[in-house]
């Protein structure tokens, strides 16, 4: 089976204050997804939006709205999410694993209708998230510290995007963090095809649509080889 191409636009760089315009442009220029940082001050330091929000701006796009829900107690959240028009939800291993909830919180989602993910933080072994694998829908490996946008693209987190693709050649695997136009090659190279991107895309002066095509290309060129 070969895995697609899913470009996800990251909200967090856009203009709070123009939320649909910049979606609905992103989906225009071609992005499949739209990823949605939710972040509660206390799992990570910043604080951005929840459900209220996002319930405001399913009214204005179609798009496939991507929650990654960098809180301390995403099993709070789903049941809003859904309500909101998520489509899919993202929560951190790191959250729920020393509770014991893991398989309770993907379960809540799955029966809420959603697809589910679980996210790694830098220092996670991608190994943590094998016994859910083959309930999810995609994984997330985070080549950043979970918070803020505009960071550092962690290329030593190929080797998790490897480990993980050469166990389960048919997972969508997802990437979040620094990825532009001279990291994409890392990380489609290593196995990843799901891509999140804030500043690439939002950046002025810049056209989304070549860069959302680079991203597309450079997975495209990579993934036979996987
Ligand atoms: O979740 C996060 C940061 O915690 C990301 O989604 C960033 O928003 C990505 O931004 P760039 O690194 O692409 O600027």
């Amino acid at each position: 089976m070969s895995l697609k191409p899913i470009i996800c636009p990251s909200l967090l760089s856009s203009d709070f204050a123009f939320l649909a315009r910049d979606s609905n442009y992103m989906l225009e220029c071609g992005a499949d997804w739209l990823h949605i940082d939710v972040m509660d001050n206390h799992f990570v330091p910043n604080l951005t939006l929840g459900a209220p929000i996002v319930k405001s701006l399913r009214k204005h796009t179609k798009g496939h709205f991507d929650c990654h829900l960098m809180v301390t107690n995403p099993e709070t959240m789903i049941e809003d999410f859904k309500n909101a028009g998520a489509n899919s939800i993202t929560f951190h291993i790191e959250a729920t694993e020393s509770r014991g909830i893991t398989q309770k919180v993907i379960t809540q989602i799955k029966e809420a209708g959603m697809m589910v993910a679980l996210c790694v933080k830098p220092k996670t072994p991608i190994e943590e998230v094998f016994p859910y694998v083959d309930q999810l829908d995609f994984v997330l490996i985070m080549t950043v510290e979970p918070g803020f946008g505009g960071q550092s693209f962690m290329k030593d987190m190929m080797t998790k995007v490897k480990t993980l693709r050469s166990k389960y050649p048919n997972l969508n695997i997802q990437v979040d963090g620094g990825l532009d136009p001279s990291t994409i090659d890392f990380a489609s190279e290593a196995g990843a095809n799901v891509i999140v991107a804030g500043s690439a895309l939002f950046k002025p002066n810049q056209d989304p649509k070549e860069t959302i095509k680079l991203f597309k290309d450079s997975i495209n060129k990579h993934s036979p080889n996987w």
